[in-house]
């Protein structure tokens, strides 16, 4: 459907009164939005009222996303980390994703399962508009996060991660694990944040993702990227890498995914999300 772009004097004047009464401007920006206008107009529309500047009414389109090939795509089919060699079983260019064999041991997976069992809260999200961390029904797993290198195990997972990305350590954040029962999932989403809510201090855009495998599962939970029509079943040690940030700041839109709900069986997964420079403030 069409957004509205355009903005009529009678509107103005109560957005200006609104502001002036006090009211937070995420809250008229929501209410525009509701409304059915740009998601974008509305704002701009704002920023430019309270700074007191005319209104653009021409939505410009995006540029197109730049693709920039990740380190990880320069490595040859047989990538070998100081303690294994991790196979790249398929590459995808737009969206980027890398498919990878061997990440991940069946010890190693299972040890993740083990320690992650009593630790499992519901799973959490980021609002796409504001950047508010809440429980959404889009989101049915449960699951656990981990501090950087706060077991061996995980240590040793995070130091093979960032010799296989050539992402630092640092720019990591801490690994979570994730548990799917029938019928849960985790609807489209991107893993990148809104452009309002990047923190330098915080390493910046999240532009890339390690999802590891951590068992297989019987029926469903498959990864799908919907843009590019991609399925990537599960399948314990393994893991997908996708990227979807460039060095000028754009982000890649074709990087939507979701996991389907789980048929039978259960699913678990690792996710590690790499920002674009290094975490210095970790929480
Ligand atoms: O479980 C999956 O297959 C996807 C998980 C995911 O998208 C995420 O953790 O951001
Ligand atoms: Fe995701």
């Amino acid at each position: 459907m069409e957004k509205i772009a355009h903005i009529s004097s009678e509107l103005k004047d109560w957005i200006l009164n609104t502001l002036k009464s006090g009211v937070h401007p995420e809250q008229i920006a929501n209410a525009m939005i509701k409304k059915g206008f740009d998601p974008i107009f509305s704002y701009k529309t704002l920023l430019k009222l309270m700074n007191n500047n005319p209104i653009e009414t021409v939505i410009r389109e995006p540029r197109p996303y730049l693709y920039e090939i990740p380190e990880i795509c320069k490595k040859g089919t047989i990538i070998s980390t100081s303690d294994r060699d991790i196979k790249v079983l398929m590459k995808i260019e737009k969206p980027f994703i890398v498919y990878l064999d061997n990440v991940l041991s069946d010890e190693e997976c299972d040890r993740l399962i083990e320690i992650s069992i009593s630790r499992l809260k519901p799973s959490k999200v980021v609002d796409s508009v504001t950047g508010e961390i809440k429980t959404a029904s889009g989101r049915t797993s449960s699951g656990t996060y981990y501090q950087l290198n706060e077991t061996a195990l995980i240590g040793r997972i995070e130091q093979r991660l960032a010799e296989l990305t050539d992402f630092p350590i640092e720019n990591g954040e801490g690994m979570q694990v994730l548990n799917y029962k029938v019928g849960e999932e985790y609807k489209p989403h991107f893993d990148y944040f809104p452009e309002n809510k990047i923190q330098l201090s915080t390493g910046g855009q999240r532009i890339g993702t390690v999802l590891m495998y951590l068992n297989n599962v019987q029926a469903g939970g498959e990864t799908i990227f919907p843009k590019a029509g991609i399925s990537v079943t599960p399948k314990k040690g393994s893991a997908v890498f996708f990227h979807y940030g460039n060095s000028e700041g754009q982000v890649d839109r074709m990087s939507l995914h979701s996991s389907i709900p789980v048929v039978e069986g259960e699913k678990w997964v690792a996710t590690k999300w790499l920002r674009q420079s290094e975490i210095v403030e970790r929480f």
